[in-house]
């Protein structure tokens, strides 16, 4: 769903113009639309919650992508789960208002602590990635008199065509446990105490634009729901993850109907499993936008740098992956010769762009949006340059919330402390 609208030159986000919010709560500055979050959701919830399935299909939003309280009480008043991996993104999720019993646990290297407060919580299941954590789980379980209910997390090794460092579903990859060793696996789940085997979980990797290797891995984990049911091992529920991509550029992923679709004709056969996703992109890339001003523009002989108030601490992935986020004027700037340049952050690091070769109409002074910044945006941000992190807001019709304040130095150094002064000698 597109979010931003042009009214007389100037950028709005569902009735609020985006100079508004700049001047209220300063720059740089993420800025979310609940009614699109609400839309992205409803993508997801018309095609696996209608009158014609029984199955209890669930929507496990990933915390990861936008963690913001927020957020998540929007996402969790709407009825979706969660998928986390941390203990804080569990405390998160029950802070919002989220059900226990509609947490996922992902992530490779759980902690005895972690595992304590998820059993604690009773969520409703852990994804294992390995052996090792399969008996820690059940170790910490048994002990806590308790069962925890899982699901195998297992790589199919699928090639997700993405970008590398966000492809998850190859056998290299650090995550899941190896198809070939799934059933192994499986049958000592089956005889381990505090364990109880719901369902098997993948995920593949993130920003996929094609619908082929989404079915390639359904395909693998179907072979190996049959195979456990040959060994007498039942599920109850199929887990294929996140990953559906959004359109940042021109990328032209499948539309949410047409990938859930294809996967439920697949499952057709399998009428007692039900399907499990964990959308985060998806649900508020485009949701979100990060407001930032245009400090200086310089020119060295040969190019043009258009240096901003944000930066890689604000939005990394320009940085880590090369992402490309389009960047747009706020009011239309007509006075103005355009330029192409880098438009680049304060952050003293060759890499800190925000995009490279634009071609903008800017002056100093002025605002610029940088779209589809709802995901993996302020989740990612950090203090590096003792930068302190932006205020995020909400806007809800014609009303704009700050749902998290800009930090404050104070903040920013929050438990650091000096050392008793050394006296020269
Ligand atoms: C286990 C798991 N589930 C879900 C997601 C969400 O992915 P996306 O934001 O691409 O939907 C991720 C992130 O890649 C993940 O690692
Ligand atoms: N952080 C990544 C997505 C990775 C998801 C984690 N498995 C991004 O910004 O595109």
């Amino acid at each position: 769903m597109s979010i931003i609208k042009e009214v007389k030159g100037v950028l709005h986000l569902e009735e609020v113009a985006l100079p508004a919010v700049a001047e209220k709560f300063a720059t740089p500055c993420y800025v979310y639309s609940r009614a699109a979050i609400t839309a992205n959701w409803q993508a997801f919830s018309e095609q696996l919650f209608n009158e014609n399935s029984e199955a209890p299909h669930k929507v496990c939003f990933a915390v990861k992508a936008n963690s913001n309280l927020a957020v998540l009480q929007v996402l969790a008043e709407l009825g979706a789960g969660f998928d986390v991996v941390s203990g804080g993104e569990i405390a998160r999720v029950l802070r919002a208002g989220g059900e226990p019993a509609n947490i996922v646990f992902s992530g490779v290297a759980k902690s005895d602590a972690e595992i304590r407060y998820a059993l604690t919580q009773d969520i409703g299941q852990f994804n294992v990635e390995s052996d090792a954590e399969l008996e820690r789980i059940s170790e910490i379980a048994s002990a806590m008199n308790t069962t925890a209910r899982i699901s195998l997390r297992v790589n199919p090794d699928v090639d997700a065509k993405t970008h590398p460092y966000i492809a998850t579903g190859l056998e290299d990859n650090k995550f899941g446990i190896p198809m070939q060793n799934a059933l192994t696996t499986y049958q000592r789940a089956a005889v381990l105490p505090g364990i109880e085997i719901v369902g098997a979980d993948c995920h593949i990797g993130s920003q996929l634009t094609e619908l082929e290797p989404f079915l390639a891995a359904l395909e693998r984990m179907l072979a190996l729901v049959d195979t456990l049911e040959e060994n007498g091992i039942t599920l109850r529920h199929i887990d294929m993850g996140g990953g559906l991509g959004v359109t940042y550029t021109d990328e032209q992923p499948p539309q949410v109907a047409e990938y859930i679709q294809a996967m439920l004709k697949r499952l057709q056969d399998y009428p007692h499993l039900a399907l499990y996703l964990e959308p985060g992109r998806a649900i508020v890339a485009n949701a979100g936008v990060l407001l930032t001003r245009v400090e200086y523009l310089k020119f060295n002989g040969h190019k043009h740098f258009i240096m901003v108030d944000a930066g890689m601490n604000d939005l990394l992935r320009p940085a880590l992956y090369q992402a490309h986020h389009n960047i747009v004027n706020v009011e239309t700037n007509s006075s103005t010769a355009a330029i192409t340049g880098d438009v680049v952050g304060p952050v003293c690091e060759t890499g800190d762009f925000l995009g490279q070769n634009r071609t903008l109409k800017v002056r100093s002074g002025d605002l610029l949006a940088v779209k589809s910044a709802g995901a993996y945006g302020f989740t990612m941000s950090s203090n590096y340059n003792t930068r302190p992190k932006p205020a995020e807001v909400m806007i809800d019709g014609a009303q704009m919330h700050l749902v998290r304040a800009r930090e404050t130095l104070e903040d920013v150094w929050r438990g650091e402390t000096l050392i008793p002064s050394t006296s020269l000698k």
